[in-house]
């Protein structure tokens, strides 16, 4: 698992690692360096021309230093100095000394604002101006450069962190609109988040041998999952294991036109490894449910087409609710039954959430240790709406704490929020699984997981890697254009034997 730090312990976390290497400066920045070059390397040939445009602290002297081994690989580079104001450090003098040493390189200053066609050349535009040393919003030349660098036909791949992008609060001002991101040793706050990706485009984390231990040690309540820590969740059966260990799961989902919903949740729930399973339908779901999932038992509504009626809670050890529910009158009269007689972590998903949403008195009667898994519109519903996702991030904290569940908010990177405030990004999944059912292929897993007595917040960070995994497997096998979500539940085994084997 790995924290994720803010700027200003980065910037710590380098003069430790400068300190007790020990390593002189210099050379951490050519260990940077040379960390970007291979990543870039292997990418881009040097068929290519490369624009690098530096400004004159730190991450410019990272530009300088790459401009002059890109040089040594034989590419085609030219060098700007953006010379606005800000302090030129050590380092920065040394690499502008050190290329200009090696020479055959041109290096002009840009002082105001300059002509955009002066990076029309170049095929690609390598952005070193600020990195994670940028305090405050750019203005003045830097303005005019990163403008013009955002509408240059090259590709912008930025270093560290695109200039003028805030790592930890939101970006107001300008900033470098990359097509890459390569940035040093551990990924950023805002890379996670959706508003971010117009800057950052694509991101990738090079290692530069930073102290592993005051990373370690480093207080943060962020941290990005990753597959060792998956895989250290995962359960191993042992040979006297029966089924009664696995727990017994209801699901309380689908209504008339939406069984599609149950039949999904219900096969993902079996594939995750639950003991027994039970399906509440109403009526119109019976033969649905009874041929589409012969593993399940039935608990059977006496509405002809809703969840209306009285499930007996104490047969089961965790119910998954919400997957094409509906918000009948009755379904949120039975729903609030069902939470006044359940005391065990719920699943909550879905409309089951969007009734929680309209009638928040429902919401202190969550049990403790539930896991919500609403995407962005559920949550705003639940939650009311945010200025920017830093905000989004906090309110997903916030409502985690006031339940003392897991919020789970779905997308791209994935959250999960436990009540102490810790949260933590998933790596795993890709656009392909943006399509209907899939939400409903989580609430399964989780429900499977949860039945099976895992920890809630280990459910939740194990369920969602494996979703995401499963999802990645059916989409290298289908592509993402035809991945649907039952192609996620037939991965899903593949995921687990991959992660456990
Ligand atoms: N930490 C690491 O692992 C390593 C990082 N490296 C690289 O270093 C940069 C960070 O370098 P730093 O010199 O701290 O900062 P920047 O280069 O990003 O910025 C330079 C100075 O610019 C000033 N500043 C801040 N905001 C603005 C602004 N809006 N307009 C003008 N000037 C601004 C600020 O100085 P102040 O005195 O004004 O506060 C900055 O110091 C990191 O991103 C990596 O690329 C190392 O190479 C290796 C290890
Ligand atoms: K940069």
């Amino acid at each position: 698992m790995q924290p994720i730090l803010t700027a200003s312990q980065i910037k710590a976390l380098d003069a430790y690692t400068i300190a007790h290497e020990p390593i002189v400066s210099i050379d951490l920045m050519e260990r940077a360096c040379r960390a970007f070059v291979a990543w870039f390397t292997e990418r881009f040939n040097n068929s290519f021309t490369v624009g690098i445009v530096c400004g004159t602290g730190n991450n410019g002297g990272d530009g300088l230093g790459i401009a002059r081994l890109l040089k040594e690989w034989g590419y085609p580079v030219r060098v700007w100095l953006v010379k606005g104001g800000a302090p030129e450090s050590i380092d920065f003098k040394i690499n502008l000394d050190r290329l200009k040493h090696l020479g055959g390189v041109q290096i002009d200053e840009i002082t105001a604002a300059p002509e955009c066609s002066i990076f029309s050349d170049e095929d690609i535009l390598i952005d070193a101006i600020f990195g994670t040393g940028l305090s405050r919003p750019v203005e003045g030349v830097y303005t005019d450069v990163i403008a013009c660098m955002n509408t240059a036909r090259g590709t912008r791949v930025a270093v560290d962190l695109p200039s003028g992008f805030m790592a930890d609060e939101p970006t107001t001002g300008p900033s470098v609109e990359a097509r890459y991101t390569v940035s040093f040793q551990l990924p950023k706050l805002a890379f996670f988040f959706p508003s971010s990706f117009q800057y950052v485009g694509e991101w990738a984390v090079v290692d530069i041998s930073l102290n592993k231990a005051f990373i370690r040690q480093a207080q943060t309540s962020h941290f990005f999952m990753d597959r060792n820590t998956a895989r250290s969740l995962l359960r191993r059966r042992s040979k006297f294991d029966h089924k009664g260990n696995f727990g017994h799961a209801l699901l309380v989902a689908g209504s008339l036109g939406k069984m599609g919903a149950a039949v999904l949740s219900a096969r993902a729930t079996l594939r995750s490894g639950v003991g027994l399973l039970t399906v509440h339908t109403p009526q119109a779901g019976i033969s649905i449910v009874q041929t589409a999932v012969p593993e399940a038992m039935l608990s059977i509504d006496g509405h002809a087409s809703v969840f209306a009626g009285a499930v007996q809670p104490e047969r089961y050890t965790t119910i998954g609710i919400g997957p094409g529910l509906g918000k009948a009158p009755e379904t949120v009269k039975a729903f609030h039954k069902l939470l006044e007689n359940f005391p065990h972590p719920m699943v909550i998903d879905a409309d089951a959430l969007n009734i929680l949403g309209e009638n928040r008195e429902l919401l202190h009667l969550v049990p403790k240790g539930s896991i919500l898994t609403p995407h962005p519109k559920e949550f705003e519903r639940l939650v009311g709406p945010w200025q920017n996702d830093f905000e989004r991030l906090e309110k997903q904290k916030g409502l985690a704490a006031q339940l003392q569940s897991v919020v789970v908010l779905k997308g791209a990177f994935t959250s999960i929020a436990a009540p102490d405030g810790k949260t933590f990004f998933n790596p795993t999944g890709n656009p392909g699984m943006a399509t209907g059912g899939s939400g409903d292929v989580l609430t399964g897993i989780l429900t499977g997981l949860l039945a099976q007595r895992y920890d809630t917040l280990e459910g939740a960070l194990l369920g969602v890697y494996l979703h995401g995994f499963a999802g990645d497997l059916g989409a290298w096998e289908k592509g993402m254009d035809s991945l649907i979500a039952s192609d996620i539940v037939e991965f899903l085994s593949g995921a687990f034997a991959r992660l456990g084997g």
